[in-house]
Order: C-alpha cells, then structure tokens, then sequence
C-alpha cells in the first residue's frame, strides 16, 4: 500500500463538500499503487477513488485530466474524473493536487491471459488512433529524461550496472526519435493499470505518467509489461505477437516504427529501470510505501541485448 499523505475523515468530509457526491459514508486506504496517495471512497451518491497527486506536478494535471477525457468521450473504457460544484478536474487537499474518479468494477491483472492481451493491443491501438487528434503537447523527450536521471543515479551504481546503463542509453540516442508518430500516450500500461472482469475491460486507471511521446515508445512499455514475467525471467513471446497482431489490425506500424521497434524494447525497459533505482536510492517518505524491485527490469535490458528477441510480424 502506498499512502504518503494520510487524510482523516473530517478533512475528507470537508473536501467533499466541493462535489455533488452526497455524504461520505466510508473510505479507505488502497493496498495497492506506488506513487500517489489513494483512496477508496463511498458516499451516499456511489463509489469513487481519491487521489492525492505525490508523482506529478499540478501543471501536468490539466493536460492528463483533458486526455483521460477526450479518450473516455471516444469510447475507451477509463476511470472517469469527476468534476467539482464549480466545474474544475481538480482540488487541493492537504496541500496536494487531488482528484475524484468514478471507481470502476473489475480487477487490476497480475497474469493477462492471451484473450486479455488481445483485447489490451486493440484497446491501445485505438487509444492511439484517438491521440493522433489531439494536441501534442506536454511533450516528454524519454532519452532526454533517462540520461538526466541516469547522471543523477550514476554515483550510486555498481560497475555491472553502469556498463548496462550507458549500453542502453547509446542504443537509445541511435533511434530516429524525430520520425516517429507520436501524441498523448498513457505510457504506464502495465497490467495492474487494467481492470478487468474476466475477458471484459472495464477501464484503464493510473494516467499519471501520460505525456506526448511517440505511440511505438507506449506500445514497447505495453509489450514488455504484459509479455515479461519478472519472476520467471521469461519473455513470452507468443503473447507478445497476439498484441501486436491486435494492436496492428487497427493502426499498423509504419517503416520507421518498424525499423525502431527492438530499440524501443529496451528504452521502455530502461525507462521502468532508472524509475525503480530512483526510488531505491532516493526513496520518497510515506506513511505506507510500496516499491518496485529494479532488478526485474535489468535483467530484460539484459535478455533484449543478448538476442534478436522479437521480430515484427509482417
Ligand atoms: N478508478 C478506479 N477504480 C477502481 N480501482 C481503482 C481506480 N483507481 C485506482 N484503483 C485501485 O487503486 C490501485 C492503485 O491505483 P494506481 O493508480 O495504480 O496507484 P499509483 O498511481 O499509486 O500507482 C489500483 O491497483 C486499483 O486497485
Ligand atoms: N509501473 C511502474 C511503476 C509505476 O507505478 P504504478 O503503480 O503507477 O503503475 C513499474 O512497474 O515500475
């Protein structure tokens, strides 16, 4: 569970005050989640989830809020936020930007089965058939952001784990980030981001990391969330292709996503590997804090270097 910014029932019964939700009955901390504060809340009018934003600053919450609902209005199944008495996506809360959203049915995934991967490939084509619409911006350039933030982790890494990360880094300042299509992507589509009912998908949650960057970077962090099983260190690459074969009956990729597409593997690996040794070595305080372990992460870079590992089909 991560709660790094608690809030007590009075506090919680004032912010409500600002919605037309009805009264609050209960609500409750949620035992799952890395990065921000959440809870789940009942009133007298449903079921919501509260969010206190710890991951991004409020600037981005405009952007991310007004994405999650131009996707929700073009029929992508998504938690949906709910707007204040006075119309605005967002509030203050014990000095963090908070959020309200429909709370959906369904479960987050630990173990996608081929039908539910299928379905996450059609559903993240057509989020980025949606995307090309919008505007592109809150761009975020992820080799920019992974060398930054490799500087600042430098000092503290083993030599094994240096040579890893500048092997990567080059190989992800050779892609042709300038020619590849891009827009507002999700970028942190990981099974525990996709509520399910069985074979049904009830919405995608956990927007927090969405900017504008190339769809094939989104696509990447997709495939490698659904299809690498960090506990078995096993790539599957059998699911792998129902996605994509999804994901490309609706959007195919062009000759440059193509060209970049093993590339782009490893940065979606190296982007989630840099996040996790932060948080390692420069953990953020909280109430109740749940960490991911980065060697999961190191050890696909790892398994994408040692191989030709995937080839597109077609
Ligand atoms: N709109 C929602 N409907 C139902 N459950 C939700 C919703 N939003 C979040 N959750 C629950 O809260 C958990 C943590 O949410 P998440 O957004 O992934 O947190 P974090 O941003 O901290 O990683 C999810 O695993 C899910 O169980
Ligand atoms: N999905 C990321 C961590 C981000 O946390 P989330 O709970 O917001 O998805 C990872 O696996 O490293």
């Amino acid at each position: 569970m991560s709660v790094y910014t608690p809030v007590t029932q009075a506090q919680l019964e004032k912010y409500l005050q600002h919605y037309a939700v009805g009264k609050l009955i209960s609500f409750k901390g949620i035992e799952a989640g890395v990065e921000n504060t959440n809870y789940f809340v009942t009133t007298s009018e449903g079921e919501y989830v509260l969010t206190l934003v710890e991951s991004v600053d409020i600037s981005q919450l405009p952007f991310i809020l007004d994405y999650i609902e131009q996707l929700s209005g073009q029929g992508i199944a998504c938690a949906k936020p709910i707007h204040m008495q006075d119309s605005k996506l967002y509030g203050q809360l014990n000095d963090r930007p908070a959020v309200l959203m429909s709370r959906l049915s369904g479960s987050p995934l630990e173990s996608p089965t081929d039908q539910q991967s299928s379905v996450i490939g059609l559903t993240l084509a057509r989020m980025h058939q949606v995307s090309e619409k919008l505007s592109n911006e809150k761009q975020v350039h992820i080799h920019q952001w992974c060398t930054e933030l490799s500087s600042q982790l430098m000092p503290r890494l083993a030599e094994t784990e240096k040579q890893t990360l500048q092997h990567n880094l080059q190989d992800a300042g050779n892609i042709a980030w300038e020619t590849l299509p891009s827009g507002p992507v999700h970028a942190d589509l990981f099974p525990d981001n996709a509520l399910f009912d069985g074979d049904r998908l009830c919405g995608l949650i956990d927007f927090y990391h969405a900017c504008s960057a190339p769809y094939l970077y989104d696509l990447c962090v997709t495939l490698n969330a659904w299809c690498y099983d960090e506990s078995a260190a096993q790539y599957d690459f059998n699911k792998a292709l129902l996605i994509l074969d999804s994901y490309q009956s609706v959007r195919p990729l062009n000759n440059d996503e193509q060209k970049s597409f093993s590339a782009m593997l490893q940065v979606a690996a190296l982007r989630f590997w840099l996040s996790r040794l932060r948080d390692t070595h420069f953990p953020k305080e909280g109430q109740v804090v749940t960490r991911k372990d980065p060697a999961g992460k190191q050890q696909l870079l790892e398994l994408l270097g040692e191989s030709q590992t995937l080839q597109l089909a077609g």
